[in-house]
């Protein structure tokens, strides 16, 4: 964003924002008093039989029973630094009721949320109950700031919007009270809570800034209170007119589409110029590289501490962005760190994670749709997967070939439902896949996403999430584990690496319990599971029958054996159909990436080329590596000087049909340059998916030609 946006009259002001380290001293500790910590380890206790349909127990593992409180101080003065751990006590909402709005507090226990048992986050922030909603005043003092790590899936967007929310009642409530009459103190409320901001919410994603506003709403069901939505993407008409009716008591926005509203839009600038709290949800993706300038830029247009809370979660807060910010927050800020003093991981322990390094790139989708198949034969009637991938290409191509392959190589086959989210999809499309894999029931789901998909988007009843290839960092490895084994529940992490990521593990997630698991183990277990259905289909599958989550779970084929046997032929066959023009794309793609990446993997740009060229023929089966010019590879940050190998062996399967390099006339638009991947045929020769093939023998039947060129480019436009 263009610092055209700093309004000049704001420009000179003394900005509670990103400052030089050397500019702000941390000067206070504080610490949660003893009875803080003390509920907030009691509500840790063995929480258990909640209502939440999706979560049938909640209940945290031993190693998360402690809150810790620690100074920020810390690294000033080690001696002053504290962290208290309390023994487990049975705790309830009941405990909290006396700090809790009563609105709030009917909307968390009656409904619509039915909870039972506040979580370690929750408690923690609950105990400071109505002291942190309070709102400001001249005079104020006191740890109205709090930056909070906890781990995934463990409620930490109620435990913010609860003191926001609790923050704008209060303030309404102090509005007009030494008005003359009744009338003209209800006009002065009305004027207050249409004209101003009670509390921002910023989230890095439209998807995660869409599921806070729908918690939001929900908190507020026994309220006045309004909640906004803005997010690129969507109409910004529509969203303008959405504010101005109403009263935009809590704003959850994405950070680009509230930069436009705030340089463009007057009313919408001036209602934040009031605002009370600030919320900064993944905060330390907010503070990092990519969006920190546009955060610096949205933090000059809003009120300094103290006149605004900051409140700032994650589960993720490494060191460098941990003292920005620091210097985001008020010095009399709070630290709640969630995490026991002795567990380093920021992963729940009771999801089990696995990582396999592939001995080569052949055998990259054959393990992946083993792990699917794995999945659904060990959850038979429950089993909802995520895959992630390392582009928006990637995803792309992997979205095709895998819904390509489920047929005839998963037990669900063609039952299995994949929905497939990225940059590249227009957002309508986006919100649609996103609502319909979290209501998905059909026991065999399956979203296959990018990134955009790995912080805070909550898919209830995740069992697995498979990551394919290093991501960007261990944060993000972190918070792609986090979509599984929500609020309690078990699930799974696997993590599949071609062999030129195989240094990742060591030198970058040294301290994340992650077992190993070959390629045969996976095959034998796969095997022994198949074998087991086929013996008696009807008790192994009456698990799905008596399980919750499957309306009318997919119907498994008569012999899974055959289909796990058959499998490693038909990827084989299946790559005849590959595009090599679209592996080139993700090759060049992944490339980019890894460039990005480099540091992480500790080998050199020329093993990770070769590497990718091995993945190219070897993995997806083209005749020879995709060519890449020097140029474009020095421009990508990838030049090699080295050699590449001779390439012989796989060119049976698309050498002799397509040449390389020519295009086979591509699928309905949805080619290089990008556009909007609606259709699902990204990475097929044309006419080779099934859908294809349905729709060119509709053409051929067609004299109007125009119109199937209308329908054939309709569905990939924005
Ligand atoms: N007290 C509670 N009892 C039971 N379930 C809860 C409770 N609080 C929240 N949940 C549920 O737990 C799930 C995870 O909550 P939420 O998305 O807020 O987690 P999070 O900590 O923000 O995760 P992430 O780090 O991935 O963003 C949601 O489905 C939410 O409704």
């Amino acid at each position: 964003m263009s610092s055209s946006l700093v309004p000049l009259s704001r420009a000179s002001r003394s900005i509670r924002g990103i400052l030089p380290s050397s500019l702000i001293t941390v000067r206070s500790i504080h610490l949660l008093s003893k009875t803080g910590i003390a509920s907030a380890c009691r509500a840790e206790a063995s929480v258990s039989a909640l209502s939440l349909p999706s979560c049938r127990h909640f209940s945290f593992t031993a190693q998360s029973r402690t809150a810790t409180a620690t100074s920020l101080a810390s690294d000033v003065d080690d001696s002053r630094a504290a962290t208290e751990s309390i023994e487990d006590e049975n705790a309830t909402f009941e405990g909290f009721k006396d700090r809790l709005h009563p609105a709030v507090y009917k909307a968390l226990v009656v409904k619509p949320f039915k909870l039972k048992t506040p979580s370690p986050v929750q408690a923690a922030v609950f105990d400071m109950l109505p002291g942190i909603a309070e709102p400001y005043k001249e005079g104020i003092t006191g740890d109205r700031d709090l930056l909070v790590k906890a781990k995934t899936g463990t409620g930490k967007t109620i435990g913010f919007l609860v003191p926001a929310i609790q923050n704008r009642l209060a303030a309404i409530e102090n509005v007009g009270k030494d008005a003359a009459s009744p009338h003209e103190r209800r006009r002065l409320v009305q004027e207050y809570a249409r004209h101003t901001v009670g509390t921002l919410v910023i989230s890095p994603t439209r998807e995660l800034a869409t599921q806070i506003a729908t918690e939001a709403q929900k908190l507020c069901e026994h309220t006045d209170l309004g909640v906004k939505l803005f997010t690129g993407g969507a109409s910004r008409v529509m969203q303008l007119r959405n504010f101005r009716q109403g009263t935009p008591d809590i704003v959850v926005s994405t950070p680009g589409r509230l930069a436009d509203f705030l340089e463009n839009e007057s009313d919408v600038k001036e209602a934040l110029e009031s605002l009370n709290v600030l919320v900064l949800d993944e905060a330390d993706t907010l503070l990092h590289m990519g969006f920190r300038q546009e955060i610096e830029n949205i933090l000059t247009f809003l009120p300094d501490a103290p006149e605004r809370q900051t409140f700032m979660f994650s589960a993720t807060m490494p060191p460098a962005v941990m003292q920005v910010a620091r210097q985001a927050l008020s010095p009399q800020h709070k630290f709640l760190d969630i995490v026991p003093p002795k567990d380093h991981s920021p992963v729940h322990a009771h999801i089990p994670q696995y990582h396999t390094l592939l001995d080569s790139a052949a055998q990259q989708i054959p393990h992946i749709l083993r792990l699917i198949a794995h999945d659904q034969l060990s959850n038979p009637g429950k089993s909802k997967v995520i895959v992630f991938f390392q582009t928006t290409k990637m995803t792309q191509l992997f979205s095709t070939m895998l819904r390509e392959l489920k047929r005839e190589t998963l037990p669900a086959g063609h039952g299995s439902r994949f929905y497939e989210i990225h940059s590249k999809k227009a957002q309508s499309s986006r919100d649609n896949a996103s609502n319909e894999f979290r209501n998905d029931r059909s026991g065999a789901s399956v979203l296959v996403t990018s990134d955009v998909s790995a912080r805070g988007v909550d898919y209830p009843g995740v069992t697995r999430v498979i990551q394919v290839g290093v991501p960007a960092g261990r944060e993000q490895y972190i918070h792609r584990v986090g979509r599984t084994g929500r609020a309690g529940m078990s699930g799974r992490g696997d993590f599949v690496l071609l062999p030129h990521e195989r240094k990742f593990i060591s030198s970058v997630l040294s301290d994340v319990p992650i077992n190993h698991l070959s390629a045969k183990e996976l095959e034998e277990a796969t095997r022994e599971l198949a074998a087991k259905h086929d013996d008696d289909p009807k008790a192994f599958m009456s698990s799905a029958r008596s399980g919750t989550s499957a309306s009318a779970p997919a119907r498994f084929a008569p012999k899974v054996q055959n289909v796990v046997e058959g499998m490693p032929q038909i990827v084989n066959d299946f790559f005849d159909r590959l595009d090599p023009e679209a592996v080139r794309e993700v090759f060049v793609a992944t490339l980019g990436f890894y460039s990005t990446t480099i540091d992480d993997l500790h080998v050199s740009r020329g093993e990770v080329l070769e590497g990718m060229r091995e993945w190219a023929t070897e993995g997806l089966g083209l005749a020879e590596p995709p060519h890449v010019s020097e140029a474009m590879l020095k421009k990508i940050g990838m030049s090699s000087d080295g050699e590449p190998r001779q390439y012989s062996d796989r060119r049976r399967f698309v050498g002799s049909r397509t040449p390389f390099g020519m295009r086979s006339g591509g699928a309905f638009g949805e080619r290089s340059g990008g556009g909007n991947n609606t259709r699902t045929s990204y990475g097929m020769k044309r006419g080779t998916s099934p859908r294809e093939r349905e729709w060119t023998r509709e053409r051929s039947d067609r004299r109007d030609s125009a119109l199937w060129m209308d329908r054939g480019h309709a569905g990939s436009r924005r």
